[in-house]
């Protein structure tokens, strides 16, 4: 059921039984509550600054994006459950004040930022992604910040940059990072962000999962 193969990734295999296949993309609006109220709703996001500096004076790359190593020791982006009588949008910002303190009154996720919705038929789940660019001054206030969120340490063990290059062997960088564990469909997320925000292009993209899957494969 996936409809989003202009991405580059649609076939991703991986030793994560939640792969994009499994996910349907689903277009976001009033109705798509009421229609699917008897799901389980989430909502996360990613925030982001583009930053243009090269990694040992060779690899650009090219945006910092905040995810964060869960309590479970996968990883995954800052947000949560929607909780009843919430919009995805609300339970969103009440997740990054909690996740890594966010001020929201200055960089609140609104509805424009939002980027995709996926639903997962069988697991009952529709999963709300948003994306918000920052400077990468703010982004690394955000950074400094969320060390005094309520729940570092406890719900959250840290936030992470993943590399956006690759490195001259074809897999150290992004496909490296693409081999670790996600939770729910955050990697796909995250592809989806870097091709949709025109960060990295989905030839690039493809490349990377296609390393990515070989390692796994050489590693089974
Ligand atoms: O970064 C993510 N992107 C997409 N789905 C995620 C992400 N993190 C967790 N999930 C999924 O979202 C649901 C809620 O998980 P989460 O642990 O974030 O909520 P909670 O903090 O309210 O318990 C779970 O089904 C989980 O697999």
């Amino acid at each position: 059921m996936a409809s989003t193969d202009n991405c580059g990734f649609s076939d991703i295999e991986s030793q994560s039984s939640k792969t994009l296949l499994e996910y349907e993309e689903i277009l976001f609006q009033e109705s798509v509550s009421e229609k699917f109220k008897n799901f389980t709703h989430a909502a996360h996001g990613m925030l982001y600054a583009l930053d243009d500096r090269l990694v040992f004076g060779m690899f650009r790359q090219r945006a910092a994006i905040l995810m964060q190593l869960r309590f479970d020791g996968i990883l995954g982006f800052p947000g949560g459950l929607v909780d009843p009588g919430e919009n995805p949008m609300e339970a969103l910002n009440r997740e990054m004040e909690e996740e890594i303190n966010l001020d929201l009154t200055q960089h609140p996720f609104t509805n424009d930022n939002h980027l995709v919705t996926f639903l997962h038929h069988k697991k009952q789940l529709v999963l709300h992604f948003f994306t918000k660019e920052v400077s990468l001054d703010q982004f690394k206030n955000i950074e400094l910040k969320s060390l005094n969120a309520k729940e570092y340490g406890l719900e959250c063990f840290g936030s992470i940059r993943p590399p956006l290059f690759t490195m001259e062997d074809g897999f150290k960088g992004l496909p490296a990072f693409l081999s670790n564990q996600f939770a729910g469909n955050s990697r796909e997320q995250l592809l989806y962000a870097l091709k949709s925000r025109n960060i990295i292009t989905s030839e690039e993209i493809a490349t990377c999962v296609e390393s990515m899957k070989r390692h796994v494969e050489n590693n089974r």
